[in-house]
């Protein structure tokens, strides 16, 4: 079962995100930069609101790592919130005075709550008058703490096992990219160079113009992304259980992102449309070994890795603070009103691509550091050697 854990913590608007995750071997190369280098890819994307500008990630590491590689003690890390001289008051941990509060524009309260956020049935719950304690931790401003996480877990996986992830937005908006383009590792630059990061020219122009249309008409877009992992080892995850199925284990971590609605594995809701026939992936002698004719299955059969290309793929529901503002009640007063919004994302969907690739590295890193075990890097490299060379079928 799983051997890695991991938490994160942190207000959207607080004085930072911390992560930490336990169970890594020592020896993985990470440096603040590597991560810096992933928060900064988390950032772009055509459509992102203006907090993306003005704020920057601020990455410190407060433990497992010494001169560049973990310990394997717990990794901590930090992601400090720029913004935070703006919030020190609002968000406080320790009581402030009233009357300082109730003077701070920034602290009206937040009776109207969004739909499509956790704001209404979060403070239902929580038993809070208003949206902020609810809205701060459920804002995907967490993802950064993911992809910090995330990167670590990427380069135990390159390590180890010399898996590459990379993923790709294959739908915004209702424009979608031709169904058959899969980039490979060296396409990565090219994908983060592209607003959208789409592969597809034209493709790419078309969810431009998509999102430049919702934002003339005050509404949001959301969108499909596409993960895809290269050179992950077979046998990753069991048939034998319903929680050890690698399947299972990705479709919760994608569907564990916020706004993610849908998950799909390999050609996932388009292979109930199709007769078996032409559903699976025929199994062929080649000179090389024994090939599939075809990646229908995702990388899984039966819970397990089978060793060819990964790939699974995340919807995202458009943004749910809609400029042009939703039906809500003021639950202040019981009036109906329109919900609030200051500021927003139009699209988020090229960043919810780095996070399912965060996600997907730390699923396959559990199940890495699951079959292969290992305190050191080259312990785990030498027992994913040794478990290949001694594998008979090929
Ligand atoms: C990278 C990313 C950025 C997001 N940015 C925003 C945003 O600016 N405004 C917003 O209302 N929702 C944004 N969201 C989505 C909300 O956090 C999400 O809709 C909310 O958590 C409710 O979705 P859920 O029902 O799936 O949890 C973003 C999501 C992701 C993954
Ligand atoms: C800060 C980030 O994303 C935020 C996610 C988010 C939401 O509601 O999920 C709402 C926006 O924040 P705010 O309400 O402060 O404008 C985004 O900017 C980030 O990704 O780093």
């Amino acid at each position: 079962m799983s051997r890695l854990r991991w938490l994160t913590a942190g207000e959207s608007h607080g004085p930072a995100l911390v992560a930490t995750l336990e169970g890594l071997p020592a020896g993985v190369p990470i440096t603040t930069e590597m991560v810096a280098d992933a928060l900064a890819r988390r950032r772009l994307g055509y459509g992102r609101g203006a907090r993306m500008k003005f704020e920057r990630d601020e990455v410190t590491f407060l433990g497992g790592v010494r001169h560049g590689l973990t310990l394997g003690s717990p990794v901590a890390v930090m992601v400090g919130n720029t913004e935070w001289p703006k919030w020190e008051q609002v968000m406080s941990a320790d009581p402030v005075d009233p009357a300082e509060l109730a003077a701070l524009a920034r602290n009206a309260p937040l009776t109207r709550p969004r739909p499509g956020h956790a704001d209404l049935a979060g403070m239902q719950k929580y038993g809070f008058d208003e949206a902020r304690p609810i809205l701060e931790r459920a804002s995907a401003r967490e993802t950064a703490a993911r992809v910090a996480l995330g990167t670590v877990a990427r380069s135990y996986l390159r390590e180890t096992a010399g898996v590459e992830i990379l993923s790709h937005v294959v739908e915004l908006g209702g424009a979608a990219a031709p169904p058959d383009v899969l980039p490979v590792p060296g396409d990565v630059e090219k994908l983060d160079a592209d607003p959208v990061r789409c592969l597809d020219a034209d493709a790419s122009t078309a969810m431009v113009a998509v999102i430049d249309q919702a934002h003339k008409d005050g509404d949001t877009l959301g969108g499909v992304v596409e993960v895809l992992a290269h050179g992950v080892p077979v046998g990753l995850g069991s048939h034998v259980h319903w929680d050890r199925r690698l399947d299972a284990r990705l479709a919760g971590a994608l569907m564990g992102i916020q706004a993610i609605k849908g998950v799909e594995v390999g050609d996932g809701f388009g292979l109930a449309r199709v007769p078996g026939s032409q559903a699976h992936d025929e199994i062929l002698a080649t000179d090389e070994g024994v090939r599939r004719a075809s990646g229908r299955s995702g990388g899984t059969e039966g819970g397990l890795s089978t060793g060819e290309l990964l790939r699974v793929r995340a919807a995202m529901k458009p943004i749910a603070t809609v400029p042009h503002a939703l039906a809500t009640v003021d639950v202040a007063t019981g009036e109906a009103t329109r919900a609030h919004h200051q500021r927003s994302d139009v699209c988020a969907v090229p960043a919810a691509g780095i996070v399912a690739e965060a996600m997907v590295a730390l699923v396959l890193a559990d199940a890495v550091a699951e079959k292969f075990g290992g305190d050191s890097v080259r312990e785990t490299r030498r027992n994913v050697t040794g478990y290949l060379d001694a594998m008979e079928i090929r």
